[in-house]
């Protein structure tokens, strides 16, 4: 059941009714179905991949009981003196003990020899002939790294649904492993409508543009689980696009098209995707840009119809795109980071649709909260303000005026450290 979030009478709609994110995101992945095929991959390669089942650690970790520090393993606490009766560096074979009065040179990572009580840190003893004697009473364990004490065998590493980073590709590798079972990739296909569409580079003349939306799609697809298909430019014609629809419906989980979703006569993708067999609902959402956007399936492939101004094609992708790409790999789906910020401009708009525009970060309000400026005039055809901008402010749809020091929402283009 759709839910109605309020009418747009302001902007002169015919429908009337608008869709939520949260809406159109539960919609989106009511259509989608976990892929069920896995594939093993070697684990630098299988960063961004979606892990199939969880991962049990077959080894405790640390593997061995080893020195924390560079210094000397001690036979006992305190701080009485020791002597040294031999030395170890990390690779070493942990055969050897020492005894209570005993001591042994250690590296960092070395293993501890049988009898160690603590490790004292060189810069905290003194050293006279091969005596070693502690500047302070030295507590039993004091920079000993204990077999398990991070990982025990047969726990679960990594769960199921997992997207691997590099995080995961040092626990797994630490724990042995050299790859992971993965979901296999999503195969998108993607393309452009529009008879106004040039490729750069191809045969550009009066009244023609370039396709934009295209490449940015297909980058912000190359996350390491997507396979893109890439079927060009399709023109507004309906017997094309129903033909390319076919087509790529047949061997693809989803299917992302730009541009035709609106009202005119020339916005045929609704009406392509019935006649490829498809079902279609046509979700209209309650924000700014991105109100049009399409939602259906052909066969088992989803279909994403996206608008065609290219910042409204951005959002679009960032709200609704990204998990569906989350619901057809199991992944547990990222939230979105929003962020709660101030403003530092004046901004009197027009109420009705959650609006999103591109802004940075000019400074910090008393409260530690970020002070956001737009990049610019926005509007859903411009992209140069994205440029500028550290990520997407946003307001809610019944504001009207934006003060100085008006609560924002802010979500950021990097808000994490890049895993
Ligand atoms: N009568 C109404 N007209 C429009 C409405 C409406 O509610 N009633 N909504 C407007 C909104 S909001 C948007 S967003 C656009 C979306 O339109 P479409 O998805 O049908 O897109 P097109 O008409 O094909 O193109 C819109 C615009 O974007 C340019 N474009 C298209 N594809 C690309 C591309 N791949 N790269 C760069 N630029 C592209 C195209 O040339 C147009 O200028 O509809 C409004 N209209
Ligand atoms: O949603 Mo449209 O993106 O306002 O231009």
């Amino acid at each position: 059941m759709k839910t109605l979030i309020q009418t747009d009478c302001c902007e002169g709609n015919s429908e009337r009714t608008l869709a939520s994110i949260d809406e159109t995101v539960s919609r989106a992945l009511d259509l989608c179905s976990p892929l069920q095929e896995t594939e093993n991959v070697l684990l630098p390669e299988a960063v961004g991949r979606v892990t199939a089942g969880d991962t049990i650690s077959l080894f405790s970790l640390p593997i061995h009981e080893h020195s924390a520090v560079d210094g000397y393993a001690l036979g006992g606490a305190g701080k009485n003196p020791f002597a040294i009766v031999g030395r170890r560096i990390a690779g070493d074979n942990p055969k050897g003990r020492i005894r209570d009065n005993e001591a042994m040179r250690i590296m960092t990572g070395a293993p501890t020899p049988a009898g160690t009580c603590a490790v004292v840190m060189q810069e905290h003893a003194r050293v006279t002939d091969d005596i070693v004697t502690p500047d302070f009473n030295v507590p039993p364990g004091d920079n000993i790294r204990r077999v398990g004490e991070d990982v025990k065998a047969s726990d679960t590493l990594v769960r199921s649904g997992t997207r691997l980073d590099a995080r995961h590709t040092a626990l797994l590798t630490a724990s042995g492993y050299r790859s992971a079972s993965v979901v296999r990739t999503i195969r998108v296909a993607v393309f452009s409508t529009g008879n106004e569409l040039r490729d750069t580079g191809v045969g550009m003349g009066p009244g023609h543009i370039f396709d934009t939306n295209r490449p940015m799609l297909k980058t912000l697809l190359s996350s390491g689980n997507v396979d893109v298909s890439d079927f060009g430019i399709v023109p507004d014609t309906r017997d094309e696009i129903v033909r390319v629809l076919k087509e790529a419906a047949a061997s693809h989980d989803l299917i992302i098209t730009s541009g035709g979703v609106s009202v005119g006569e020339e916005d045929h993708l609704k009406p392509a995707v019935i006649e490829a067999g498809g079902a279609i609902e046509s979700w209209r959402m309650a924000i700014k840009p991105g109100k049009p956007i399409a939602l259906g399936n052909i066969g088992k492939a989803v279909y994403l119809g996206l608008p065609g101004n290219p910042l409204a094609c951005f959002v679009d992708f960032l709200l609704v795109g990204r998990p569906i790409l989350d619901g057809l790999t199991g992944a547990a789906r990222r939230a979105a980071i929003v962020q709660q910020a101030k403003a530092a401009f004046h901004w009197e708009r027009r109420a009705g649709r959650h609006e999103f525009f591109p802004c940075n970060i000019v400074g910090t309000s008393d409260e530690g909260l970020p002070l956001l400026e737009k990049t610019g005039r926005a509007g859903s055809a411009r992209l140069m303000p994205l440029i500028e901008a550290d990520g997407l402010g946003a307001v809610n749809a019944g504001c009207a005026t934006v003060e100085p020091g008006s609560r924002l929402e802010f979500y950021p283009f990097r808000a994490d450290m890049g895993l």
